[in-house]
């Protein structure tokens, strides 16, 4: 099992959801050697929210929505194919900040409470991954 970095912050609650989801890439140049073909990986992700107030129902956020959110954006996917790759190639690094972008963005136009997405972790081998932390914290 991984031991995940933890992000500093004071916020009363954290929340870490993991979620597993398949999806093919490649990195169209050269330089990445092996990676320049059409591949697949099972890639696991760790995302992680925080706040001091928490909804109605006494969520931060719903756990099974960031899964959705996640899975009917890529699961089964060549990346390659995503808008947000249309400039930049889906390597670790690029997949796990549109991760938080899109993590962050579905939180602030449906969760009343005030949250924040402090980190995503995004795990594409099992010896290989990605630490992706917004620089403001609130
Ligand atoms: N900084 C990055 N380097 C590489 C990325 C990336 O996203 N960011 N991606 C790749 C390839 O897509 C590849 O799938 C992963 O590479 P790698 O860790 O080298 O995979 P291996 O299974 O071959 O690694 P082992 O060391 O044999 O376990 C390449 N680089
Ligand atoms: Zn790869």
């Amino acid at each position: 099992m991984m031991i995940y970095p933890i992000p500093s912050h004071d916020y009363e609650y954290e929340l870490n959801k993991d979620l597993n989801f398949s999806a093919a890439h490649h990195i169209p140049d050269a330089r990445a050697g092996k990676c320049e073909r059409v591949h697949g990986h099972t890639y696991h992700v760790n995302i992680t929210i925080a706040g001091d107030a928490l909804d109605d129902l006494g969520f931060l956020v719903n756990f099974s929505a960031l899964k959705k959110l996640i899975m009917d954006e890529f699961d089964h996917r060549l990346l390659n194919d995503h808008e947000a790759f249309r400039d930049i190639p889906p390597t670790s690094e690029t997949l796990a900040k549109v991760i938080h972008d899109m993590v962050q963005s579905y939180i602030k136009t449906e969760q009343p409470n005030e949250v924040k997405c402090l980190q995503i972790i995004l795990k594409e081998t099992p010896t290989s991954y990605v630490v992706y932390r917004p620089k403001e914290k609130r």
